[in-house]
């Protein structure tokens, strides 16, 4: 029998990888590059779609290539995908309107109010499972068709078309297909979490034209084939990125969690056919929809600011030259020195949910050094991670016993250490840190029978490092505390200012 593969195409916030795994769930190729991140006013954060499309075309030869695996050999395709970032483009000519608006970009933050004449946002919170934020992408692109009358004339002409970064790519890959999942769907404000329908109130609410909205679909199942940049690859998974991670975890059961540190970070978890709905701050989101079965819902804590305050301390501050320097720099010193980092950037997600915060610095004596900024950087992910699993528990009401962990921010020991330290709970990172591409290709594997069934699958996942606390409870109590306190002093600083 010919050796054969899945093949997971992961579009990310910062980079796109194109993957191959085998049977067993092993990595046997990967493709990777960064695309451009355009910063034009503060608060404003853009990517190039086109770029993105380009890089896909490159990544996808060059996956198969390294590996000496013929396209034949590829059995399917699992597209998965930054979530929110949001593209309109033209249905003809195929060219994007205007750059894509990245899910974390915070433009529409003072016009969200105005969204809801017509509506209670608590209404709108119980159909969809989100806050009314910038975060999702209903109001990007209500602001898209509200910067030029001609583009929103032409979608309801039905001339122009929507999608998040699924859609865009699926629509590239075969040729037209203009569809997204139920992952990616819920995160836009517009789809009904029951129904996993578009709301036509919903739509009304946002300004949104029906014509210019894909298909929604299973996360898994055939939807079609690759045209390009090769022919005849079955596409039959679309998962938004967290959701692919929760699957690549083998989070298949309810109370299964994971948390993934990447750009931002991601904590879902399963929460079965029950759609929970918070009290806490957290959001209610899909974490698959499989054809034949009950759709399976989760809770999610958003956090728009991990590894990207690394990246910032190496782009924009030049502290370290490397991200894995950081955890170099932050060993110089013993603790923190009273220093604490609150990277409000795209102001706060969960379970804060304060658009208008900003970024602080608190806690600056004479006696802080470089290290320990870099210790209050990496000990920022932690505490925002803390404060989603103090919210998790509650809205669960399931005690949280250990946390899985992946993305590429979980290279960092110390930071893990520091996040089993705050959480209390032992951290595990497995083997395969790539979940949100294994996730996709799972996914997509399943569905066309390459893998036999989940349990098969779980058999694939091995514990490689794990990390319990190593603090005394008084210690943390008291951090916490001070975090909090740096918590409110970023979103005071916000709302005091113009
Ligand atoms: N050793 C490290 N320590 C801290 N942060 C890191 C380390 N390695 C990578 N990162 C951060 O992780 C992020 C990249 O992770 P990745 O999972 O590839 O992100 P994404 O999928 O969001 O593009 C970057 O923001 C980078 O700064
Ligand atoms: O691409 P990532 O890993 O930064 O994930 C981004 C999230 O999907 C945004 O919701």
């Amino acid at each position: 029998m010919s050796p054969s593969y899945v093949a997971a195409i992961d579009q990310g916030t910062t980079s796109t990888r194109c993957l191959l795994f085998d049977r067993q769930g092993r990595m046997v190729s990967v493709a990777q590059r960064q695309h451009r991140q355009h910063y034009p006013r503060p608060g404003w954060v853009e990517h190039d779609a086109e770029e993105i499309w380009r890089l896909v075309c490159d990544l996808v030869p060059l996956a198969l290539e390294d590996a000496g695996v013929t396209p034949a050999e590829v059995v399917a395709l699992g597209v998965t995908n930054q979530r929110e970032t949001t593209v309109v483009w033209d249905r003809v000519t195929g060219r994007p309107v205007g750059p894509a608006i990245v899910w974390q970009d915070t433009r529409t933050a003072t016009d969200l109010p105005a969204l809801t004449s017509d509506f209670e946002v608590a209404e709108l919170t119980r159909r969809t499972g989100l806050p009314l934020s910038p975060y999702s992408s209903g109001p990007k692109l209500r602001w898209i068709l509200d910067s030029d009358p001609r583009l929103r004339e032409r979608a309801e002409r039905g001339e122009l078309l929507f999608g998040t970064m699924d859609t865009w790519l699926v629509w590239k890959l075969t040729g037209g297909l203009h569809v997204t999942d139920a992952t990616n769907a819920s995160r836009t404000l517009l789809m009904d979490l029951e129904t996993l329908q578009w709301d036509p109130e919903l739509l009304e609410c946002m300004q949104v034209p029906a014509a210019m909205l894909p298909e929604i679909r299973s996360s898994a199942g055939v939807i079609g084939h690759t045209r390009e940049p090769i022919e005849g690859i079955p596409i039959s998974a679309m998962l938004g990125d967290q959701q692919a991670s929760l699957f690549g975890q083998t989070a298949f059961e309810p109370g299964d969690a994971k948390c993934t540190f990447g750009t931002g970070s991601f904590l879902l978890m399963n929460t079965g056919p029950d759609i929970v709905r918070s009290r806490s701050g957290l959001i209610t989101t899909v974490a698959h929809a499989t054809e034949g079965e009950p759709t399976v819902y989760a809770l999610e804590g958003s956090i728009a600011v991990a590894g990207a305050l690394v990246e910032w301390c190496r782009t924009s501050l030049g502290l370290v030259r490397s991200a894995a320097e950081i955890e170099t720099l932050a060993r110089t010193v013993d603790d923190n020195g009273g220093c604490y980092v609150v990277p409000a950037f795209a102001g706060l997600y969960a379970p804060y949910w304060e658009s208008r915060a900003q970024g602080i610095i608190a806690g600056l004596t004479g006696y802080i050094t470089k290290g320990h900024i870099a210790r209050a950087v990496l000990e920022a992910s932690a505490w925002q991670a803390k404060d989603v699993v103090d919210a998790m528990v509650v809205d669960a009401q399931v005690p949280m016993t250990s946390l899985a962990v992946d993305g590429g921010m979980t290279a960092n020991n110390l930071l893990m250490q520091t996040l089993a330290d705050v959480l209390d709970v032992p951290v595990i990172r497995p083997m395969m840190a790539e979940s949100v591409a294994l996730g996709a290709a799972y996914a997509a594997g399943l569905a066309v029978g390459y893998w036999p069934d989940r349990r098969v699958l779980k058999a694939n996942w091995h514990r490689a490092s794990e990390w319990r606390s190593e603090i005394a409870d008084d210690e943390r109590d008291r951090s916490h505390a001070a975090w909090r306190q740096a918590i409110d002093l970023s979103i005071a600083w916000g709302r005091g200012r113009p």
